[in-house]
C-alpha cells in the first residue's frame, strides 16, 4: 500500500473541500492529518470527503466526511457535490449512490453541469437533532444569547439533515451579527451533545433567503449546503417560504433547494476543482502534481 494518496482540492459555492481517494486500502485518513492539512494555509479545508470502496451492493463508494478540527461529520452537501464532479470527471458517469455514515445519498450531474444531491429526508424529533431535553415542537425552540432582556439570537428552528442544525431566523442583514462570537458558544451549548451547526437566516422572499453558517467543527463557511437544506425545510414548516428556495450563502454562491412531496431535500449547484495532488493519510503530510505532469 503506497504511502500517499490522491487528492483534489475543491470547492463548493467557496466551501473548501478535500476530495481523497482512499479507494483501494484499508487504512483512514486520520484525525492528525485533517488537523495538519488544515493548518497550512495552502489547503486549508472546511471538510476532507475521503472516497472508499463501496461497502454495500449497489453503491459507488463510502465517503468519510471529516471536519477541519479532525472530528468527523454525517452529511455534508458542498462537498457530495465535490465528490461527483470529480468522479464523474474520472469516469464520465452521471448518476451515483454513496453510503456514509448516516444512509445512502443519490446524486447526478447535469448536462449544464449543474450537480444535484438527495440529501435524504429531513428528521425533526429532538432526538433526532439530538438535543440534550425534550422539545416537543422543534420549529421553535427555547435558546437564545446576548442579554436575557434583549437577546441578539433567539428561538431557533432544529433540524437534522444527519448532521445537527439549529436556525436562528434574523430580520436584519446577517453580516449585521457577530457569529464569530456565537458561533462557538452556540455549537458547544449543553442543548447540543454531538454539538451543532449554527446558521442565522435572513428570508427575503417566498422562495429566497440568504444564510451564514458557523459550522460544527470547521468554524465560518463560505457556503454549508446541509445547512441551506436545514434552514430550506425549516422555513417551509414555518411557513416563512414555499417548499422550493434558493439560499444564497456567504460567498453569494447559490444553492437551488426542493423539499419534495416525497419528503426527500434535493439540493442542485455547482462544484470547482482548483488543484490535483497527493497526500499521507496517517500525517497530512502533501505534495501539489506538477502542472502537466499527469
Ligand atoms: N459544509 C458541509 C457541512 C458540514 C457539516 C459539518 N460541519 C458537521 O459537523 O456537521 C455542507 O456543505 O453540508
Amino acid at each position: 500500500m503506497s504511502v500517499r494518496v490522491p487528492f483534489a482540492r475543491m470547492n463548493g459555492i467557496g466551501n473548501e473541500i478535500i476530495v481523497a481517494d482512499m479507494r483501494g486500502r484499508a487504512d483512514r485518513i486520520s484525525a492528525a492529518a485533517a488537523i495538519a492539512i488544515n493548518v497550512d494555509p495552502a489547503t486549508r479545508f472546511d471538510q476532507i470527503m475521503a472516497i472508499h470502496d463501496p461497502r454495500t451492493p449497489g453503491t459507488d463508494a463510502y465517503v468519510e466526511i471529516l471536519n477541519s478540527d479532525g472530528s468527523h461529520a454525517q452529511a455534508c452537501g458542498n462537498g457530495t457535490r465535490c465528490v461527483v464532479q470529480a468522479l464523474s470527471a474520472e469516469t464520465g458517469r452521471k448518476t451515483f449512490t454513496f453510503e456514509t455514515v448516516a444512509g445512502l445519498l443519490n446524486a447526478r450531474e447535469h448536462e449544464d453541469g449543474l450537480i444535484s444531491v438527495d440529501l435524504g429526508k429531513p428528521r425533526f424529533g429532538w432526538q433526532d437533532i439530538p438535543l440534550a431535553e425534550e422539545f416537543r415542537d422543534t420549529r421553535m425552540i427555547e435558546l437564545q444569547i446576548g442579554p436575557i432582556d434583549a437577546p441578539v439570537l433567539h428561538s431557533p428552528s432544529v433540524a437534522s439533515m444527519g448532521n445537527p442544525h439549529a436556525i436562528f431566523w434574523v430580520d436584519r442583514d446577517v453580516w449585521s451579527y457577530e457569529l464569530d462570537r456565537f458561533g462557538p458558544l452556540l455549537e458547544n451549548h449543553p442543548l447540543f451533545p454531538e454539538r451543532a451547526n449554527i446558521t442565522i437566516a435572513q428570508v427575503t422572499a417566498r422562495d429566497a433567503m440568504t444564510i451564514r453558517t458557523w459550522e460544527r467543527g470547521a468554524g465560518l463557511t463560505l457556503a454549508c449546503g446541509s445547512a441551506a437544506c436545514a434552514a430550506a425545510v425549516s422555513a417551509a414548516r414555518t411557513n416563512r417560504t414555499g417548499r422550493s428556495v434558493t439560499v444564497t450563502a456567504p460567498s453569494g454562491g447559490k444553492l437551488a433547494i426542493e423539499w419534495r412531496d416525497d419528503d426527500h431535500v434535493i439540493m442542485t449547484g455547482p462544484a470547482e476543482w482548483e488543484f490535483s495532488g497527493t497526500l499521507d493519510p496517517a500525517t497530512g503530510a502533501w505534495q501539489r502534481d506538477v502542472e502537466g505532469a499527469a
